[in-house]
């Protein structure tokens, strides 16, 4: 696969998700990612990718994910959410029939990236994954 800009990505469509889709080596998966907006990293023995927001209350969050799941379904291309201490926000994506990445993971993730979304004022001085964990 060819590393995309943001803007490219953005602008592709999800492939149809056989078990056929090729699976990124971990080079062309961290070049992709930094292509994207900050925020996105490799989780799960890097085969998912993650991104977490504060945002300002649960009815932004509930708003976001909304958007985010029509266009996941525009794709054919479905993320895991999470919605947790009514402001924190986490989406994880990946290809389940290869178990990892695909390009169409990050072609969500640059999709995902132009929704607008509310952030809260108050941002954690730590992940937010870890300020879910100690609250
Ligand atoms: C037939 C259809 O394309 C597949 O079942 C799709 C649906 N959505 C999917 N979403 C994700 N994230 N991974 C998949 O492998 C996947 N498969």
């Amino acid at each position: 696969m060819q590393v995309c800009s943001r803007d490219a990505l953005s602008q592709k469509k999800c492939g149809p998700c056989s078990g056929q889709v090729a699976a990124l080596d971990i080079a062309t998966t961290k070049a992709q990612l930094a292509e994207l907006q900050e925020g996105w990293y490799l989780t799960h023995n890097d085969q998912r990718i993650r991104k977490d927001w504060k945002v300002r209350n649960f009815k932004v969050g509930m708003a976001f994910l909304q958007q985010v799941g029509d266009i996941a379904e525009e794709e054919g291309h479905h993320p895991d959410f999470h919605l947790e201490g009514y402001q924190y926000v986490a989406i994880e994506i990946w290809t389940h029939s290869i178990g990892g990445l695909s390009e169409n993971d990050f072609i969500l993730a640059a999709k995902i990236d132009q929704v607008p979304v509310e952030l809260s004022k108050k941002q954690p001085k730590r992940k937010v994954e870890e300020s879910i964990n100690s609250s």
